[in-house]
């Protein structure tokens, strides 16, 4: 190895634009941090925001505009030094469907010139490690989606990268292929690979990742432990209300879930946030409401650094509207909380 690879960095990124033609703003804009070595590293944003085009150029799959990469080391210009070091397991499946799974993985090590008795062990040990060696044999197209994707893994792997990219890895998987595939995950990175997620699912970046960024618009707008995300959250406590409104008709929530203010509509849900508002928290926030009009249900959730000294005054402001508590939790503010905070309810193009 390079002297460069036993640094402390991972993936270096600075100043990076990428501007697709004709298109209106930078997809990436003007992005700067590090991924360190030996972590694992979520991406997160709402669909659009630009990371895909950040993992291409990372992967050196997309050109970038401007700014400068280096990966493990290895100025991402250098397409030749950055390929060994990086491996991808897509999101789609692209197996080569005339091969057989093991041909899979000693074709794909042979490309990478790993010689023929470590990638024979190699195939095998992966194939054993992702629950594939009896099935090694078969062709792909007999395989199922998980194990697809576990091929796709082992076949990541079989030329030693330095910093895997996974994208939306669990995506369409049962939940016995998912917490399989994030035990691998693990296991690889306690064997010192780096890892880089992109994911919509934010329990796997809690889960998983050492460190988040979530991404919007074409820049990172936080990075950093989960941990120290959900701190971003007013009030460290979170008191969640599901509440029936007398007489249905929950209009104000509904308006709230399109992001429109809801304190300006009218109806027995902005009556009762008006209350809720009233309270001793640091934000409350309407959710969107179930209900068929008759026995409307409204949602809301109210952040406060003791959410549970709140309970007392919450019941009666329900009981002052003439609805009725159905659900009270207490809680502390998710990654998801964090996400939608940062990125705003709205839907995205
Ligand atoms: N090849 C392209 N040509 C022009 N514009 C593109 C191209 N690829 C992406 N974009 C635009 O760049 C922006 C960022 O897209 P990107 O696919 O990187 O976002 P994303 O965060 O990966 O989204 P998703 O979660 O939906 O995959 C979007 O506005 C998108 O429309």
């Amino acid at each position: 190895m390079e002297a460069a690879v036993q640094g402390e960095s991972a993936v270096e990124v600075q100043d990076l634009v990428k501007t697709y033609p004709k298109a209106e703003g930078n997809a990436v804009d003007g992005v700067s941090f590090t991924i360190r070595r030996g972590e694992i590293f979520g991406l997160l944003g709402p669909n659009g925001a630009g990371k895909t085009t950040l993992v291409g150029v990372l992967t050196t799959a997309v050109q970038p505009s401007s700014g400068a990469v280096r990966i493990a080391g290895a100025d991402i210009a250098d397409a030749l030094r950055v390929k060994p070091r990086i491996a991808v397991l897509p999101q789609t499946n692209n197996l080569d469907r005339s091969l057989k799974a093991r041909e899979v993985l000693t074709y794909h090590a042979a490309y990478h010139g790993v010689p023929k008795a470590e990638r024979e062990a190699r195939a095998d040990r992966l194939l054993a490690e992702l629950g594939l060696a009896d099935r090694a044999k078969e062709k792909v197209p007999r395989y199922s989606g998980g194990m697809a994707q576990r091929l796709m893994l082992a076949r990541a792997l079989m030329h030693d990268p330095d910093v895997l990219f996974l994208d939306e890895p669990t995506n369409n998987l049962d939940p016995q292929s998912r917490y399989f595939l994030w035990d691998r995950i693990r296991e690889l990175n306690e064997r010192g690979v780096t890892i880089v997620l992109t994911t919509h699912d934010m329990n796997e970046a809690e889960q998983l990742c050492d460190r988040v960024a979530v991404v919007d618009h074409g820049k990172v707008l936080v990075l950093d432990t989960p941990d120290e995300l959900k701190k971003i959250i007013p009030g460290g406590g979170l008191l969640e209300l599901h509440a029936a409104l007398p007489g249905g008709a929950p209009a104000a929530t509904d308006a709230a879930a399109d992001g429109a203010d809801p304190t300006l509509a009218e109806g027995p849900a902005a009556d009762l946030l008006r209350r809720l508002r009233a309270l001793d928290a640091k934000q409350v926030e309407p959710l969107a409401t179930d209900g068929d009009g008759e026995s409307g249900i409204a949602r809301f959730r109210l952040f406060s650094d003791d959410a549970g000294a709140l309970v007392p005054a919450v019941i009666e402001a329900v009981a002052q509207e003439g609805a009725q508590v159905r659900d009270l939790r207490l809680s502390t503010p998710s990654l998801e909380d964090v996400f939608i905070h940062l990125t705003g309810r709205n839907l995205r193009p």
